[in-house]
Parts: structure tokens; C-alpha cells; sequence
């Protein structure tokens, strides 16, 4: 299988973690845009009743209700029972970057506020040590030059991240930008995390730490539930 298959297989598997009645967060990227297709059939077809989605961009919201998804502002929702999303690199102890799409704001506030979290990836994202992946860090425009140049001197390897043409900086749903840090290896992302959130502009970060519950990997040998935490 390739890798699109191997989305396809974890986006299938993941739904049957959906009951009827839950209140679910709905993550960003490809492995989720499957999920996001097969949970519309269920919906259809009447297998899964009563669900309410919150979602972590509006590509997902626009997939979502395009396929009769019953899609709320999660400030409208109590709580969220089951959010599922994609990530970009999970290391042996199942910390996590996420971001790649630029949706990290969001995705982290989701998180956050989920009673039980599921990352669903493809088994190329299962890494020892994070960092290989650019680190995305969301900024305020205001000052954002300032910044950069401190990542730089401090050795993050700072670039911008730029719309696909490259005719301007990529903007996410806050009008932010986004600034990935090439480190090729994080040794301590818990010292990191609390450097970065610290530096006054910087928004969020897309180190993702004790935020996962399970972890749906699809391999050659078919989907593989890993228990992070209760
Ligand atoms: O964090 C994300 C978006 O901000 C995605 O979950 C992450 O980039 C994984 O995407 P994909 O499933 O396309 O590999």
C-alpha cells in the first residue's frame, strides 16, 4: 500500500471510534480529509446518528457540510467528546508536531478542550526523536520581523512560510503568519515549547506535549491502535 492508501485505511478505521450522539472534533490535512469521507457515508447511509462536529479549519467545515455534516462553532458546544486529527512527526514517548497545514491554532484550542484526543497518521510519521519536521510556530504579523530575527540568532533556522506560488506569506484563519524552525532534532521539546510560548508575538507552537490519547497508525499489516495515556 502507499501512503494515500494507508490514509484511506486509518481514515476508515477511525470512524468506528464514533458513536452516535458524540460531539467530535474534526482535525485538518489529508488522513483526515479521508475520515471526514467516510464519516459523511455513515452519516448518509443512518449508521451514525445525532453527531455534531466541531472542526480545526474551514477546509474541514466546507468538506464536512458539504457531505450533510452537522458542523458548530465550538464555542456553541458544552464539551467535545472524541476529536481526531492528522499530525506531522510522533516521537516514541507520543509527543507531537502538527501544523504542516497551518491549522495548529486551532487544532491545539480543539485538543485542549476534547475529552479524548485520537491522532490518525500513516506509519512514515512515527519518528524517535522529534524535529526533522519543521517546527511551525504561528505569529502576529505586527513585530513578526523582530521575531524571525531572534529565531535566527538563537540558531532555529527560522524561514516563512509562503503560499504555494510563493507571491506572498501564508496566512492561517487568525491572518497570522507562520514561521517554521528547521532544527532536524529537538532534544528537550518541553524546554522548547516553554522558550518559544514565552517570546512576546509568538502565538502558538506545533509541539503538541501529553495532548494524545490513542494513536491509529495504518501500516502494511492494517490499522494499529498504540495507547499513549488514559
Ligand atoms: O497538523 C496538521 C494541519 O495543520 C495536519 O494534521 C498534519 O499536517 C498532517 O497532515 P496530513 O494528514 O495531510 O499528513
Amino acid at each position: 500500500m502507499n501512503q494515500d492508501e494507508l490514509k484511506q485505511q486509518v481514515g476508515r478505521e477511525a470512524v468506528k471510534y464514533i458513536r452516535p450522539g458524540m460531539v467530535v472534533g474534526l482535525g485538518t490535512g489529508s488522513t483526515v480529509h479521508c475520515l471526514v469521507e467516510v464519516l459523511g457515508e455513515h452519516i448518509k447511509n443512518g449508521d451514525l446518528t445525532d453527531i455534531v462536529c466541531v472542526t480545526t479549519s474551514n477546509r474541514t467545515t466546507r468538506q464536512a457540510e458539504s457531505l450533510g455534516i452537522k458542523v458548530e462553532e465550538i464555542d456553541d458546544v458544552d464539551h467535545i467528546d472524541l476529536t481526531i486529527d492528522g499530525a506531522d512527526e510522533i516521537s516514541d514517548d507520543f509527543q507531537g508536531i502538527k501544523g504542516g497545514g497551518g491549522a495548529l491554532l486551532w487544532e491545539k484550542i480543539v485538543s485542549n478542550y476534547s475529552d479524548h484526543v485520537m491522532w490518525i497518521v500513516d506509519e512514515s510519521k512515527l519518528v524517535h526523536h522529534l524535529g526533522a519536521f519543521p517546527l511551525p510556530v504561528e505569529v502576529t504579523p505586527y513585530g513578526s520581523q523582530h521575531l524571525f530575527t531572534k529565531l535566527a540568532r538563537r540558531g532555529y533556522n527560522p524561514t516563512w512560510r509562503m503560499l504555494p506560488d510563493n507571491s506572498d506569506k501564508f496566512r492561517t484563519h487568525q491572518r497570522n503568519f507562520i514561521i517554521d524552525l528547521h532544527l532536524e532534532e529537538i532534544n528537550d521539546p518541553f524546554a522548547l515549547h516553554k522558550e518559544l510560548i514565552g517570546m512576546v508575538g509568538l502565538i502558538e507552537d506545533g509541539l503538541f506535549l501529553n495532548q494524545v490519547n490513542d494513536v491509529l497508525v495504518g501500516t502494511q499489516d492494517g490499522a494499529k491502535l498504540l495507547h499513549a495515556r488514559q
